[in-house]
């Protein structure tokens, strides 16, 4: 059963982001799905105090370019959290299954190799109704709970 909603949270278990600095690489790659995730993750970073100079956007052809993307940002950004956002739908072939795993094992690595925390913000569907459902429909939007991630990883990160 999914998640019931996916953009509820309580500020007040949300440490205040006003001095962390945040990057954003989304795909290109589904982009009525990627965009809609940004625009979530943004105004939820921006409503826990995050200023709108301290998020930086970066653009990649597809999911799979989110890799790279994030890897270059945090080795040339003074970045305190990165979210990779992308929207991987089945298609006809195995395909989806290289794609989503490889970025899967990608952005883990992220997260092995560099002490800045690469947060997972990957839609991988069935179908494109549930990616439109968790980017900003019934289920709410994948990007804000991965901005509250960033948030927290953030301060965790500071310790
Ligand atoms: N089919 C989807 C892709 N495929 C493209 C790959 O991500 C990659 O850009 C290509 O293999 C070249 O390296 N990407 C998505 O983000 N979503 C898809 O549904
Ligand atoms: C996840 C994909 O790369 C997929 O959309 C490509 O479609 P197909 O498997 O039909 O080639």
């Amino acid at each position: 059963m999914a998640t019931t909603n996916l953009s509820i949270y309580d500020k007040a278990t949300i440490p205040n982001a006003k001095n962390f600095r945040f990057g954003i690489v989304v795909s290109e790659w589904n982009s009525e799905i990627t965009d809609n995730l940004f625009l979530g993750a943004k105004e939820a970073l921006l409503d826990n105090g995050a200023l709108s100079e301290n998020i930086i956007k970066w653009d990649v052809p597809g999911s799979f370019e989110l890799i790279y993307g994030c890897k270059k940002m945090i080795e040339t950004q003074k970045l305190d959290a990165v979210i990779a956002i992308g929207n991987v739908i089945q298609g006809e072939t195995k395909h989806f299954d290289f794609v989503c795993e490889g970025v899967t094992q990608g952005i883990k690595d992220l997260n092995i190799k560099y002490d800045i925390p690469t947060i997972f913000c990957v839609l991988t569907d069935n179908t494109k109704q549930q990616s439109l459902d968790r980017s900003g429909g019934k289920h709410g939007n994948k990007g804000v709970e991965c901005a509250i991630a960033a948030i927290k990883m953030a301060a965790l990160r500071q310790f």
